[in-house]
């Protein structure tokens, strides 16, 4: 965990990008309406980081032991049972990876993944060094986003830090120790600032942003709202970006409840509160029973539906949870489909069509030459990426760089997100 990683997800500079590279998207997902940036591909990791963050002894580990299949992290019913972070790497679950492999007969699938980090409990007082408070604080520091678990469940053999079940004040404390540790961050960072070290007029205009926009995080912080909730421009984003604010990162809120409640978690007046709190700080909240995952996790697979009937549901929310989190994330999938394999691929919302093509490798994206659009609707009914071509429902876009090298990629759009196929393209051919 020696990396930092908080910024890994995103564009390092403002680059205007030419519009006539998304001719064939629709306006919905054209990259120039939601994102005018260029991201360097170079800086997409294909495992993005979500940290599992929350008081001691609340369920994190039994949580990541069931997100994370054979997750061998150790949970116990006793507070700072995880002191070194666990992590795993789990599939993302996309019904349409099956259908595509099934239509182009595909020989494997490979779903887009995701890193979950299990995290130790933080307690009141750890931005002050408290259980081991600064330590944790800085694993939380290298992930992408938070799913914050909050207990409610009721069980008078599992201890609560603090005696009772409560969520609202147990959100209030994490959210309040990542506040306090922002805060720490920026005032630290302000008096360097102070001295100005800017070597030349360009340095010096975004030490200007990096100090605007730290004085209006400090405000919304000590009004106790985070750093997330204050408009930044683009360029003041940029400029405190390696600062990896542990509250500009986005939160899930995640309602653990007991086996009992697993059907109807809606009459739990513990989930009622979290998704109040949750609501007014502009987060998801996704319910599920850590417990009841991590015991179906362990089970043989024909047993598990036996055991989800039998608390009266039909699927694990596991999905969900993983859905929610690749969502949180801001990533997208497009899809490579041919014989060999169906593949997903993780990229950024607001990518442009070289850049996507990029993530399979670099030279994809430096020898862009067209990337051949059709709706995943249509490449389904119509059967095959030919089939639908020949129907008409294709659109290209085309931007010529490197005359020798040749790139085509069929990129689908179905509602928000992309997916292409690719064809004809080796490594062979750009070494030539
Ligand atoms: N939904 C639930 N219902 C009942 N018991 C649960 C539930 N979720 C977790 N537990 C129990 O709570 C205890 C603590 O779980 P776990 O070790 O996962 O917590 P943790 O948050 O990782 O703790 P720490 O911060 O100490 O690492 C375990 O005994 C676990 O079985
Ligand atoms: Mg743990």
């Amino acid at each position: 965990m020696a990396r930092m990683a908080c910024s890994h997800l995103l564009p390092s500079m403002a680059i205007p990008v030419k519009s006539s590279f998304f001719n064939g998207f629709s306006v919905a997902t054209n990259p120039v309406v939601l994102f005018k940036r260029r991201f360097s591909v170079a800086k997409i990791s294909m495992s993005l980081r979500a940290g599992i963050v929350g008081l001691p002894n609340v369920g994190k580990s039994t949580l990541f032991n069931a997100v994370v299949e054979n997750g061998k992290a150790q949970a116990a019913n006793f507070p700072f049972c995880t002191i070194e972070p666990n992590v795993g790497i789990v599939a993302v679950p996309d019904t349409r990876l099956h259908v595509l492999s099934d239509l182009s007969k595909s020989k494997r699938a490979v779903p887009a993944s995701i890193e979950f980090v299990d995290i130790a409990g933080l307690v009141k007082g750890a931005s002050q060094g408290e259980g081991l408070g600064n330590k944790f604080l800085s694993h939380i520091r290298e992930v992408d986003s938070i799913l914050q678990v909050v207990r409610c469940f009721e069980d008078n053999d599992i201890v609560h830090v603090s005696g009772k079940v409560e969520p609202k004040t147990d959100i209030d404390v994490i959210n309040l120790e990542l506040v306090f540790s922002d805060l720490d961050q920026i005032e630290k960072r302000m008096e360097k600032l102070k001295k100005g070290r800017a070597k030349d007029s360009q340095a010096k205009v975004k030490e200007e942003a990096e100090k605007s926009a730290l004085e209006k995080i400090q405000q919304a912080l000590l009004d106790g709202k985070p750093a997330r909730s204050v408009s930044l421009s683009e360029f003041e984003k940029d400029a405190i970006r390696q600062l990896c604010l542990l509250t500009m990162k986005p939160v899930i809120y995640v309602a653990n409840v007991a086996e009992s409640e697993v059907a109807e978690p809606e009459n739990n007046p513990h989930v009622k509160e979290v998704i109040e709190e949750a609501s007014k700080l502009n987060s998801g909240v996704v319910t599920i029973s850590a417990q009841v995952e991590s015991e179906l996790s362990e089970l043989p697979l024909e047993e598990r539906m036996e055991y989800l009937k039998s608390l009266g549901v039909n699927e694990s929310g596991l999905g969900n949870l993983i859905r929610e989190t690749y969502g949180l994330l801001g990533l997208r999938t497009y899809f490579t489909s041919g014989e060999k394999e169906t593949k997903a691929w993780t990229i950024l919302t607001g990518m442009t069509a070289p850049q996507a093509a990029g993530v399979i490798h670099s030279d994809f994206e430096k020898g862009f030459i067209r990337a051949e659009t059709v709706a995943y609707d249509d490449f389904v009914s119509a059967g095959s990426f030919g089939a639908a071509r020949e129907k008409g429902l294709d659109s290209r876009t085309s931007e010529p760089i490197a005359e020798a090298v040749f790139v085509e990629l069929s990129i689908i759009c179905p509602s928000g997100c992309l997916i292409s196929k690719c064809f004809g393209i080796s490594k062979k051919s750009f070494q030539k």
